[in-house]
């Protein structure tokens, strides 16, 4: 019995069609499963109807209590969910470390946000006082991308649950093992029954949970493409809560730096970290058209070039996995053939030595000379686009020209160079001289334009997580000293 579904504080297995998850650095199965049918799906939404009263009404410290021991199960299990992880995604054990560390950080940050962003305040009233106060909005459904299984539903889960609202999570489908290891912890920490519910599926599961009317929001990570139909399929119900958080055509811009390397290294791992299988990997990479563009681009050329690419356990830990499948490296061929066929030059060719395999090597593409044809697209994987350009003006124009707008940078040793970009750029997070990737889960975590609806995570996330209440209290009713003209009592 494949008991991959949590429902109602049990294990259960799935009514629908077969799912496996397959290990892409290895091509073998490593899970399988059924996925929820349609009355599993409402039965864990139900039942997480019927766990919200309860859990909604105890303290937030009690909440808090149950929350921090998943905290110290995190810990206990990090050697493992890590080499789950590890395995599920194909990212080196290393980085799955530091996610399941993440997770692990969650808590406290999101204990704070919960104070600072919603907690209560009371104000003296000329009669009686005034109260902001925040309540859980009910129910809510949790969709989590397969780059960062753990940690970025986390994300969500975590300040979610601090609220008081209850849960129905739909792991992606690409990582329904690191998901069912997840939920165990919450399980072993003691979670009443139905306050977290798991069901696992892949599109179809995604569309009833999303369709289901027992939901009073919806907290999406994942593609543009995906978060766009949910957002139209929530066109008309304005009292469900959506926060999209989505991809990115992320640029980082080169002006003058003495550093080159430096600039390289802030390069590569903007680029380069997690196979680019990151939401803030910059995409596009503006270099001057001169003789420091040149150097730069020379050294980026050697240092990328060396890149360590190997399986998720070698002793000797690699930069980069595998990709999260053999298709997802396929797709970053294609995208390469693609930009090609429309004039780009390959400085450094991004291949799929074993097409059963999720391995891509990083591959670098020069388009300066058919951005009027680039497509406006995330290619989600290790592909950098290279732009020379003449004047920083134009530069950042250029790096604008996206309906995304997740996450920019400026490598600059000028500050008021800094200071110009800033002003000019358009997106969620911009940073100057330090890689783009590795957001801080203490700050808020979004983007504009098709990367979000300005519902921003991370330290933000508590700010969806509940709905402001404010209220005037008067201890008992008492005739006021001063009557509204024309009023006898
Ligand atoms: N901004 C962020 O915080 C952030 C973080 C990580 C990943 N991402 C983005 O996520 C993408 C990669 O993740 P992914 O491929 O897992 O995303 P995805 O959109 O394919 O899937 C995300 C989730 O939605 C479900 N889903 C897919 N189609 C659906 C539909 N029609 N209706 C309802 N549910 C549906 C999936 O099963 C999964 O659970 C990239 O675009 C990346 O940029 C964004
Ligand atoms: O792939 C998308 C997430 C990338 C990651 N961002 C975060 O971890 C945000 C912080 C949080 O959600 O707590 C990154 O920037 O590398």
């Amino acid at each position: 019995m494949l008991h991959t579904h949590f429902i109602d504080g049990q294990w259960v297995t799935g009514e629908g069609h077969d799912l496996t998850s397959i290990d892409p650095a290895k091509n073998q199965v490593i899970w399988e499963g059924k996925s929820a049918s349609p009355s599993q799906i409402d039965l864990a939404v139900k039942a997480a109807r019927a766990a919200a009263p309860a859990w909604g009404m105890l303290t937030v410290e009690e909440r808090l209590s149950i929350i921090k021991v998943y905290g110290e199960k995190l810990g206990e299990a990090k050697a493992h969910l890590a080499k789950v992880m590890a395995k599920e995604t194909g990212k080196p054990e290393w980085e799955t470390a530091t996610e399941v560390g993440a997770m692990m950080g969650k808590i406290a940050i999101s204990e704070k946000a919960y104070f600072e962003r919603t907690g209560n305040v009371e104000n003296p009233m000329p009669v009686g006082k005034a109260f902001i106060r925040h309540k859980a909005h009910g129910v809510v459904a949790v969709f989590g991308p397969y780059n960062f299984p753990g940690h970025l539903p986390n994300g969500h889960i975590v300040p979610a649950l601090i609220a008081g609202n209850t849960v129905v999570f739909k792991p992606s489908d690409l990582t329904p093992m690191v998901a069912e290891e997840m939920v165990k912890l919450w399980e072993q920490a003691g979670l009443p029954a139905g306050v977290l519910n798991l069901v696992q599926g892949e599109v179809e599961t995604g569309k009833a949970l999303a369709s289901h009317n027992g939901i009073d929001g919806l907290f999406f990570t994942g593609s543009s493409r995906t978060g766009k139909i949910l957002h139209e399929q929530f066109a008309g119900h304005p009292g469900k809560i959506l926060a999209l958080e989505m991809g990115g055509n992320n640029p980082l811009i080169v002006k003058d730096v003495a550093d080159i390397d430096g600039a390289v290294h802030d390069i590569v791992q903007s680029a380069f970290i997690t196979s680019g299988q990151r939401c803030t990997c910059a995409r596009r990479l503006f270099l001057p058209a001169n003789a420091q563009g040149d150097a730069t681009l020379a050294r980026l050329l050697e240092v990328t070039k060396n890149i360590k690419i190997d399986d998720y356990d070698a002793e000797d830990q690699p930069f980069m996995g595998a990709m999260i499948s053999a298709n997802a490296a396929a797709s970053m061929v294609k995208a390469q053939q693609d930009l090609e066929a429309l004039g780009g030059k390959v400085l450094l060719r991004l291949e799929q030595p074993d097409t059963q395999k999720g391995f891509a090597t990083p591959g670098i593409i020069d388009v300066t000379d058919m951005l009027s044809e680039l497509p406006d697209e995330e290619h989600f994987g290790p592909l950098l686009k290279v732009i020379r350009y003449t004047d920083f003006d134009s530069a950042i124009e250029e790096a604008n020209n996206t309906s995304f707008g997740l996450s920019a940078g400026l490598l600059a040793d000028s500050e008021e160079d800094y200071r110009y970009f800033f002003a000019r750029i358009r997106a969620g997070i911009v940073n100057w001289n330090r890689p783009i990737t590795g957001a801080s889960s203490a700050a808020p975590f979004g983007g504009i334009g098709e990367s979000g609806n300005h519902r921003a995570s991370a330290f933000y996330a508590a700010d969806y997580c509940a709905f402001p209440v404010a209220s005037v209290e008067l201890e008992k009713v008492t005739l006021p000293g001063k009557l509204s003209p024309g009023l006898t009592l």
